[in-house]
């Protein structure tokens, strides 16, 4: 099922999904590895390394992957619980998206599924039910509303991912307002998701946060995040949460993502440490 067909723009020899020949000349690279919603489920899963390789994977857990992606649910659709200015912004941002510039980036309630059983064996995780409870924590609400509202947007070419937030009454800290941890999490996503587009497979090493003014629950906000430098392994990004209008600076971030070891599956990687 791979092409040996390879994009003459960014070289990719081996994608599984659709053969890349056709690619207009001139294509950006990012848009070129990026423009497609399964190559952005590739990329997801962690599945390519530097130059674009498939390793550790099969193609039948690949394909396993692309399926249960498809077959899942995306929360990041607007629901009944989105006020009106969250409506709003995202009607602005799919509008950023129809010459390309903005990708809106779907959301599951899981990151990594292909190799998520058997990395939840090697946690401990033995029972089948424990390991089909387990869900991305910004995602462990079914209640629409009362939790993270959230849907996220990706600019390739500005290596750049916001995020429009709308806290729910379940994350409350002080009355009334979003609970910090619940600001920290959404910061940590969104720029999670910005250092996984550049790098693939990663983790946090460091957020820090200057928490400015409160978030009152229900209300949005944009998380806006970008890269600032890549160092080898090292991914230094910086985000800023304000209000729709800009008007109010909620919080800013900086942090520090570690591309995991690329010669290894994650699986490897995480029962190491
Ligand atoms: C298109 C795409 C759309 C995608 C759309 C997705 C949307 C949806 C996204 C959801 C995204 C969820 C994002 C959740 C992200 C977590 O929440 S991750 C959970 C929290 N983080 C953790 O638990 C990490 C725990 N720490 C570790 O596992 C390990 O320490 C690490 C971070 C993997 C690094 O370990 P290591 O690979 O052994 O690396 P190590 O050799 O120690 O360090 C490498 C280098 O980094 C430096 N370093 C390591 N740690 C630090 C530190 N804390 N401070 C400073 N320097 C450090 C080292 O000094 C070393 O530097 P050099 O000597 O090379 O100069």
């Amino acid at each position: 099922m791979f092409s040996k067909r390879g994009c003459s723009h960014c070289t990719f020899q081996n994608c599984p999904v659709r053969p890349y020949a056709k690619r207009k000349p001139n294509t950006k690279q990012a848009d070129c590895i990026y423009d497609c919603l399964d190559l952005w489920l590739v990329k997801w899963a962690g599945l390519l390394g530097d130059g674009h390789q498939l390793h550790g994977i099969s193609t039948f857990s690949f394909q396993t992957w692309l399926s249960q992606a498809r077959q899942s649910k995306d929360y990041a659709l607007p629901n009944s619980s989105w006020s009106q200015g969250m409506m709003d912004l995202y009607s602005r941002f799919l509008e950023m998206c129809k010459d390309g510039t903005w990708k809106r980036i779907p959301s599951y309630t899981w990151l990594y599924r292909s190799t998520q059983l058997n990395l939840k064996k090697s946690l401990k995780l033995t029972s089948e039910k424990e390991r089909k409870e387990t869900r991305l924590f910004p995602r462990n609400m079914d209640t629409e509303g009362v939790g993270f509202e959230y849907a996220m947007f990706l600019n390739p070419s500005e290596k750049r991912m916001v995020c429009l937030f709308q806290p729910g009454p379940y994350l409350e800290g002080h009355p009334g307002f979003a609970h910090g941890g619940s600001t920290a999490t959404i910061i940590d996503s969104t720029i999670g998701g910005c250092a996984i587009f550049v790098a693939g497979r990663v983790m946090t090493a460091n957020l820090s946060i200057n928490y400015r003014n409160p978030i009152p629950l229900g209300s949005v906000v944009l998380v806006d995040s970008k890269v600032d430098q890549v160092e080898g392994r090292k991914v230094f990004l910086s985000c800023q949460v304000r209000s729709i209008d800009g008007q109010t600076l909620h919080a800013e971030a900086t942090a520090l993502f570690i591309r995991l070891d690329s010669t290894k599956s994650l699986q490897q990687q995480m029962s190491s440490q």
